[in-house]
């Protein structure tokens, strides 16, 4: 059943699921807008709504179906009708942020991504903490990370450069390309095989349209200086889920391109580190000069770097913060700040006094 949605990367685990459901058809979201979907379907494209029962008993903004989701539909329709969906089977990668407007709301930018190509480009956007974190966020989304390293031809230290890169982030997924030379782009086919789905994520203006061109072989998505015209950017294409001719699926929306990292788990990248910590003596050693705290002792022996241990540090408390108001932020940083001298009560009880000194 459903084979020919084998292409859009429909794979063994999601046929499997579908069957589950007799009489409903699979489908797979390509696009979306304003709660009015774009999907395909072993017939072809055709857009489709929420049922009313879906509606109901959705609780969760990412309750609803995003882009690269699979979803049970009553069916295909023809132009001009809508077809209903009833269900999005259980997803199995997904890249996540915070809703606009909402504190803890979660609003779901893509789903079962397979590959996120990580794109960093070799000028001065070349950053080691960012692409630890975007590390970070593609094992958390439960996507394979591969590095792609643009630009090369800007770079004069690039066997440098990849020995920090993978010493940083113990992969040896990465890929140099530079426009200068096409076939620098053949390697990302390699990974983006029939059936597999990628996205790309990346600062502005490292060339992932570039890229995404170059797999399209043509210019569906313009890139920038002549993007920033008064119709937007996705206006010369409705599709955010995109079939390339050699087989690979390419999920490009403006939401994956702005992915930050402020929601990401620590643990996956930093796998090292939080050996370390499980090791110190106390369990809730701070890492500031107890005794027997195994992190210090890495950094003075110097097989943890001190940078990466910051790194890992910050994105801690900004996943910390995640999620919260910018009253509740406050008061959790007075909380971290006056923690040494006995949290808040007594941050208060300072404040109150000094206040009087005045
Ligand atoms: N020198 C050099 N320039 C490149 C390379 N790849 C892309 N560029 C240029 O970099 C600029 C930005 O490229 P884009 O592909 O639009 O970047 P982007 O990441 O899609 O940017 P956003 O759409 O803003 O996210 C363009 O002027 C490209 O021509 C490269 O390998 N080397
Ligand atoms: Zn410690």
């Amino acid at each position: 059943m459903n084979n020919s949605l084998t292409k859009y990367g429909a794979d063994e685990r999601f046929l499997t699921l579908a069957k589950e459901y007799k009489d409903l058809k699979l489908a797979r979201v390509i696009s979306q807008y304003k709660g009015i979907y774009k999907i395909i379907m072993e017939e072809g494209e055709c857009l489709a709504k929420v049922s009313g029962k879906f509606m109901n008993e959705a609780y969760h903004a990412s309750d609803y179906p995003a882009v690269g989701d699979y979803v049970m539909t009553d069916g295909f329709r023809k132009k001009g009708e809508t077809s209903v969906i009833h269900r999005v089977l259980d997803r199995k990668s997904v890249f996540k942020r915070s809703a606009a407007g909402s504190k803890k709301e979660m609003q779901i930018v893509a789903s079962n991504v397979d590959i996120i190509f990580i794109c960093m480009a070799l000028n001065n956007d070349y950053n080691i903490n960012r692409l630890e974190r975007y590390m970070t966020l593609s094992w958390d989304s439960g996507a394979k990370p591969v590095i792609i390293l643009t630009k090369s031809d800007l770079s004069e230290n690039i066997d440098n450069i990849l020995n920090e890169v993978t010493s940083v982030t113990f992969t040896d997924d990465i890929i140099l390309t530079t426009n200068k030379d096409e076939s620098s782009y053949e390697k990302i086919y390699e990974y983006l095989k029939p059936g597999i789905t990628g996205a790309f994520i990346g600062s502005s203006g490292v060339g992932k349209s570039t890229i995404i061109n170059h797999l399209l072989g043509r210019e569906i998505i313009k890139t920038s200086g002549l993007r920033n015209d008064d119709k937007g950017r996705h206006t010369t294409t409705t599709r955010d889920l995109i079939l390339l001719k050699d087989g690979g699926i390419v999920i490009d929306t403006p939401g994956m391109r702005e992915l930050g990292t402020g929601f990401a788990e620590t643990s996956r990248g930093f796998e090292d580190i939080e050996e370390l910590i499980s090791k110190c003596k106390f369990s809730d050693c701070t890492h500031t000069g107890e005794p027997g705290c195994k992190v210090r002792e890495a950094i003075e022996k110097g097989t943890l770097d001190l940078r990466r241990y910051e790194n890992y540090e910050k994105i801690k408390r900004e996943n910390k913060y995640a999620g919260l108001n910018s009253k509740e932020i406050e008061k959790e940083k007075l909380n971290q700040m006056f923690k040494s001298v006995g949290g808040m009560k007594k941050a208060r009880k300072y404040l109150k006094d000094k206040d009087k000194r005045k």
